[in-house]
């Protein structure tokens, strides 16, 4: 498929560009796709399955579904956006909001404004939620910060900043800079842009070190990402630090993809008074994402059982995760000599290099890419159609880590996507950590036979 150029079904073409991201570049506006033999219908599927063709009948089938998360009763234009956001929304190809844009928004844009703690499940839409809340409530006419929002990384500052920038795309007068490392900025500047997005130890230095802007002024504070945050040595202290600097007048939006005790502590330290949306634990994980694991007994089996799955599926892009550098270094070797595109990603490399690697990903440069750690969470691309846990996460002390379980399949099926998840695991002891697993979701993670190719076909129909 990736190399397809056109394609006939029925009395639809479809074109696809193979530079532009591996995606159709003529999706008819219809969402119906019209096909006139079973043989053109099964390459539709596959197109949908791999997400080369942007299923928005899925979509909307669950925003009509009341137990999905990305189920709503009501309209964009019913949320009062201001005219230029709403005609940013549309831009960007949303129909409706999803259920936390649903319900988080009215809140956030309450008068006098509210204080909000949200937990919804990861890719329904929270980032879309507050950077709408931060837009609607900055004066453009004031050349001053207004508004600050900080990310656990580089690499989510960049990519919520793009979201800002999308939607803001028609409300031109707002402007946005970015408080990360390797921004430096001269002393005594003194900020004109309306959002502050950044990192929580550069954004510390810019309003109190450095006092590049009032945080007096400011009006509404989002923490994005808090079970991330408090991961991160210093950047629980360094976020609370600055809510402190902040008048009790400003609004404080805290979201979250997962609630553990510590999270939930750190939330109440950050936010006063909130509203809060909580999800139940059997409501995290979700249905639209396939969980499975495998059953190998070395690494060289757990390879071996990744090459038959891409042999069997069309895969548009993958992530895969490993405990250690060496393991993703070695994979990541292993599969380019097996042919594929792939990149690789940790923690030691510069911020920069990283943000680029993504980048590349983003864009469809390489189809593969193989992780270690943090630095992928929260990533939004939307062609990430598997997730291997080449190896399972585990903490500093071998427990599970449901977290980032959460975190790492949540890579995949993105606002109604479908995606999968595979599980590779070579002990008794990762068989363990897998049970643990399944029971903290209270969710079936079923067996996958990676030797018998039907059954890899058919979990992906
Ligand atoms: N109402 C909507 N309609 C269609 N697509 C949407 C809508 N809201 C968000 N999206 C898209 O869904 C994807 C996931 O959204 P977003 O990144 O805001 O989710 P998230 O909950 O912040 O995810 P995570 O927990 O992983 O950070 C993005 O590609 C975004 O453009």
């Amino acid at each position: 498929f990736s190399e397809c150029i056109s394609l006939q079904i029925g009395n639809l073409q479809i074109k696809e560009r193979p530079e532009e991201n591996g995606k159709c570049n003529k999706i008819p506006k219809s969402n119906t796709y019209k096909c006139h033999d079973r043989a053109a219908q099964s390459l539709l599927n596959k197109l949908i399955r791999s997400n080369l063709v942007k299923n928005t009948n899925q979509v909307e089938v669950l925003q009509k579904d009341p137990n999905s998360p990305l189920y709503s009763v009501r309209t964009f234009e019913e949320l009062r956006l201001k005219p230029q956001l709403l005609q940013g929304v549309y831009s960007m190809g949303f129909n409706r909001p999803s259920k936390i844009q649903e319900t988080a928004l009215p809140m956030m844009l309450a008068e006098p404004p509210q204080n909000l703690i949200a937990q919804s499940q990861s890719g329904t839409g929270k980032t879309a939620a507050f950077v709408l809340a931060m837009l609607s409530h900055v004066d453009p006419s004031r050349k001053y910060p207004q508004c600050l929002c900080v990310s656990p990384t580089y690499e989510l500052a960049l990519q919520t900043g793009k979201v800002i920038e999308q939607m803001g795309q028609y409300y031109s007068e707002v402007k946005l800079v970015y408080a990360i490392r390797g921004n430096k900025l001269p002393r005594g500047t003194k900020l004109q842009e309306q959002i502050v997005i950044g990192t929580p130890g550069t954004m510390l230095d810019w309003c109190g070190k450095f006092k590049f802007f009032d945080p007096k002024k400011i009006l509404v504070f989002v923490l994005d990402e808090a079970d991330v945050m408090i991961d991160t040595q210093g950047h629980q202290d360094q976020s609370i630090r600055i809510q402190r600097m902040l008048p009790q007048s400003c609004q404080m939006l805290l979201f979250s993809a997962t609630f553990e005790e510590s999270v939930w502590n750190f939330a109440k330290r950050i936010v006063p008074d909130p509203n809060i949306i909580k999800l139940k634990r059997e409501e995290e994980t979700l249905d639209t994402i396939k969980q499975y694991y495998v059953l190998c007994n070395s690494r060289e089996e757990k390879f071996k059982a990744l090459c038959n799955i891409y042999g069997a599926i069309t895969i548009a892009q993958a992530m895969i995760f490993c405990h250690t550098r060496k393991t993703a270094g070695w994979l990541a070797g292993e599969l380019s000599r097996e042919g594929h595109q792939v990149a690789l990603l940790s923690g030691e490399m510069q911020v920069e290099q990283r943000a680029a690697v993504i980048e590349r990903f983003r864009e469809g440069k390489e189809k593969v890419l193989v992780t270690t750690n943090v630095c992928a969470r929260g990533i939004d691309v939307e062609q990430v159609s598997v997730v291997i846990n080449f190896d399972l996460p585990v903490d500093k002390d071998g427990n599970p880590d449901n977290e980032t379980y959460l975190h790492r399949i949540g890579r995949t099926g993105r606002f109604g996507k479908r995606g999968l998840a595979i599980n590779m695991v070579d002990s008794k002891m990762s068989m363990n950590i897998l049970n643990k697993i399944q029971e903290h979701f209270n969710k079936k993670i079923e067996r996958l036979d990676t030797d018998d190719l039907d059954e890899i076909e058919k979990i992906a129909s």
